[in-house]
C-alpha cells in the first residue's frame, strides 16, 4: 500500500517511520523540508508540496500542529485541494476542533474526494511503538480501507460516525488528561513544600486506585524538573482551549478544565510551550513564589 504523509513533527515522524518499517511505500512532505531527510534515509520519497503528495498517492495522512496548520495545508497555494479528486482519500489525524474538520470535509468531498478524521490518543512512545488509539470518523469505506495503516499505527481504532465526532472525542480525552496533569502537579509541589518526599508520593499513588501510565511515566522526570518534549505543552493548551469551547457550545460547566487551562497558559507565558506538557508543574511552583 502506498501512502502520502504530511507533517513530520514528533508524531508524524514516528508514525511515518512505522509505516515504512511495516512495508508501506511512503511519500512525505513537511513545511520545513529538511525534516524529510531522515525518512528518506529509511526509504521514503519526498514531494515539495502537499498537492504533489496528493497527486502521487491514493491515500494521504496528515499530522499537523493545530487547526490553523490543518487548514493551511488543505486550502493554501500548493495545498491538498489543488489535486484532491474522485478516487483519493485524505485522512487528517491532527488534533483539531470539529468546525475545522467539517470545513476540510466539505472542501474535500466538494471536489469528489473522501475524508476521514482520525485524531489519536497516545504520545511519542506509543507512536513509535504503533500503540496509538485512533478516534476516527467520516467516510466509512475510507475508514475500512485505512485499517491496514491504522493497524500499524495503533492498537485500537474506533469508528465514531459523522465527521466532528472524532475531534470532539479527542478533545474530551485531552481535557481530562490536562486536568489530571494539573492535579498531579499540585500534589507533587504540595508534597515537596510540606516536607514530604515527592518520590514517595509517586510510589504511594502507583500502588492505589489512581495508578496510571501518565503518572508513572512523567512523575520521576517531573521530580527532577526535566521536561523533554513528548507532547508539547503548547499543544495541550490548544486542546484545553478547544475543549472549553466545546463546553461553551454545549453549556457544560467545566471549572476544573478552565483552571487547568489557566495553568497551561501561565506556563506558556513563562516560555515553556515547547517543553513537554508536564512542565505545567513549573507554573504551579511559580504561583507559590
Ligand atoms: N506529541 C504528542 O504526544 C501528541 C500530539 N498529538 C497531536 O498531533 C498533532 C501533531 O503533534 P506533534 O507531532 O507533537 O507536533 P509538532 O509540533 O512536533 O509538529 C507539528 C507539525 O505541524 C507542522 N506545521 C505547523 N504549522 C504548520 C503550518 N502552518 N503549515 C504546515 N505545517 C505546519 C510542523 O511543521 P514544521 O516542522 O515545519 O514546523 C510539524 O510538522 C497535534 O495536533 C497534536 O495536538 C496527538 C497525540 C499525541
Ligand atoms: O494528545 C496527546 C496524547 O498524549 O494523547
Amino acid at each position: 500500500m502506498e501512502v502520502g504523509f504530511l507533517g513530520l513533527g514528533i508524531m508524524g515522524k514516528a508514525m511515518s517511520m512505522n509505516l515504512l518499517k511495516n512495508g508501506f511505500k511512503v511519500t512525505v512532505w513537511n513545511r520545513t523540508l529538511s525534516k524529510c531527510d531522515e525518512l528518506v534515509e529509511h526509504g521514503a520519497s519526498v514531494c515539495e508540496s502537499p498537492a504533489e503528495v496528493i497527486k502521487k498517492c491514493k491515500y494521504t495522512i496528515a499530522m499537523l500542529s493545530d487547526p490553523c496548520a490543518a487548514l493551511s495545508v488543505v486550502f493554501d497555494k500548493g495545498g491538498v485541494l489543488e489535486q484532491i479528486c474522485e478516487g483519493k482519500g485524505y485522512i487528517d489525524m491532527s488534533t483539531v476542533d470539529a468546525e475545522t474538520s467539517l470545513k476540510i470535509n466539505e472542501a474535500i468531498t466538494g471536489k469528489g474526494g473522501r475524508f476521514v478524521e482520525g485524531p489519536v490518543s497516545g504520545s511519542k512512545k506509543p507512536a513509535e511503538d504503533g500503540q496509538l488509539i485512533i478516534l476516527a470518523a467520516g467516510d466509512k469505506a475510507l475508514f475500512e480501507e485505512s485499517i491496514p495503516a491504522f493497524d500499524v499505527l495503533g492498537k485500537r481504532s474506533f469508528y465514531l460516525g459523522q465527521v466532528g465526532n472524532g475531534a470532539k472525542m479527542k478533545l474530551i480525552v485531552n481535557m481530562i488528561m490536562g486536568s489530571m496533569m494539573n492535579a498531579f502537579s499540585e500534589g507533587l509541589v504540595l508534597a515537596d513544600k510540606s516536607g514530604l518526599s515527592s518520590d514517595t508520593l509517586l510510589d504511594i499513588l502507583d500502588l492505589g486506585a489512581m495508578t496510571n501510565p501518565m503518572f508513572k511515566g512523567k512523575g520521576p522526570s517531573m521530580n527532577k524538573s526535566s521536561y523533554p518534549p513528548a507532547f508539547p505543552l503548547k499543544h495541550q493548551q490548544k486542546d484545553m482551549r478547544l475543549a472549553l469551547a466545546l463546553g461553551d457550545e454545549n453549556a457544560v460547566s467545566m471549572p476544573v478544565a478552565a483552571a487547568a487551562n489557566e495553568a497551561f497558559k501561565k506556563a506558556r507565558s513563562l516560555g515553556l510551550g515547547d517543553l513537554d506538557f508536564s512542565a505545567v508543574i513549573e507554573a504551579v511552583k511559580f504561583s507559590r513564589e
